[in-house]
């Protein structure tokens, strides 16, 4: 099933030339890493496939629709984003924060109920942050924000998990503890397609990649085809050795 496509989509950067536009298919139970130096578009890109950005040309679509004529509302039971920074300015819990995932599914004046608090309790639990629940956000580590965020979409439960740097500020064992809940999600029919600047985290658990160049030049594909190291090496101006690693190509930069 194609969850979600590009069509032609050209993202709006200023100043940019249009590059390669983007014609993406990705079907559910796939997971996309998205590569590239920083300023390439990936956080653009990112909003654009989410609705918070319109492109420069092309479109988006969710299954049969156009992103464009869909509802807000629809969209956001559809589609859950994480987005690489946040302003956790307004003082909720930690178990507020994770319920506004309920909120797509809710009508306006509608309170949680019992189901809803489930999900979440359940969210926090699966991101290891239970223990959080009544402690503001804005007095959490940096980790364990992202894993409050990561939390919130889960509470969402959408199709499709759109993710910015999902394992920024997080510790190792906290790294392969969401990349793992996000092979599950893509396990259990839902697309994930995130941004990732550890291009070995995203060879060990994407099945494809989409690399962005800064000119806007692009290739995507499954994950074997495009971890060609004098392709990467291109993308991210830097020599790198590789070695073989349980089963995954490992990628070291090289020192001199
Ligand atoms: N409103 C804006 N006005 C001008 N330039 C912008 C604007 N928003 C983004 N840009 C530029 O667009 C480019 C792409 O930014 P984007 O945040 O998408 O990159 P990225 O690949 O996510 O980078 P990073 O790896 O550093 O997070 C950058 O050069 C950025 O400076």
């Amino acid at each position: 099933m194609e969850a979600l496509q590009t069509r032609q989509l050209v993202i709006d950067i200023p100043g940019r030339a249009n590059g390669s536009p983007l014609d993406l298919t990705v079907e559910a139970g796939q997971t996309w890493g998205v590569l590239g130096p920083n300023g390439a578009g990936k956080t653009t890109l990112l909003h654009t496939l989410a609705g918070l950005r319109p492109p420069r040309q092309g479109e988006v679509r969710l299954g049969e629709r156009s992103l464009s004529a869909l509802r807000r509302r629809i969209v956001a039971q559809r589609l859950g984003l994480v987005f690489q920074d946040r302003q956790d300015g307004f003082p909720a819990t930690v178990l507020e924060t994770a319920l506004i995932g309920r909120h797509p599914w809710l009508s306006p004046w509608q309170m949680e109920g019992g189901d809803d608090l489930a999900l979440a309790e359940q969210a926090l639990e699966a991101l290891d942050v239970a223990h959080l629940s009544d402690r503001l956000v804005n007095t959490l580590s940096g980790g364990e924000r992202q894993r409050v965020a990561i939390a919130t979409i889960l509470t969402q439960n959408p199709d499709i998990w759109l993710l910015d740097e999902p394992t920024n500020h997080l510790d190792l064992h906290h790294q392969v503890a969401v990349l793992r809940l996000l092979e599950d999600q893509a396990k259990s029919g839902k697309v994930v397609f995130m941004c990732l600047h550890d291009l070995n985290l995203a060879a060990r658990w994407c099945d494809h990649l989409l690399l962005l160049f800064p000119n806007g030049e692009a290739c995507w594909g499954p994950a074997e085809q495009m971890l060609m190291p004098s392709v990467l090496e291109r993308l991210y101006n830097q020599k790198l050795i590789t070695v073989e690693a349980d089963g995954a190509p490992v990628f070291v930069p090289v020192r001199s």
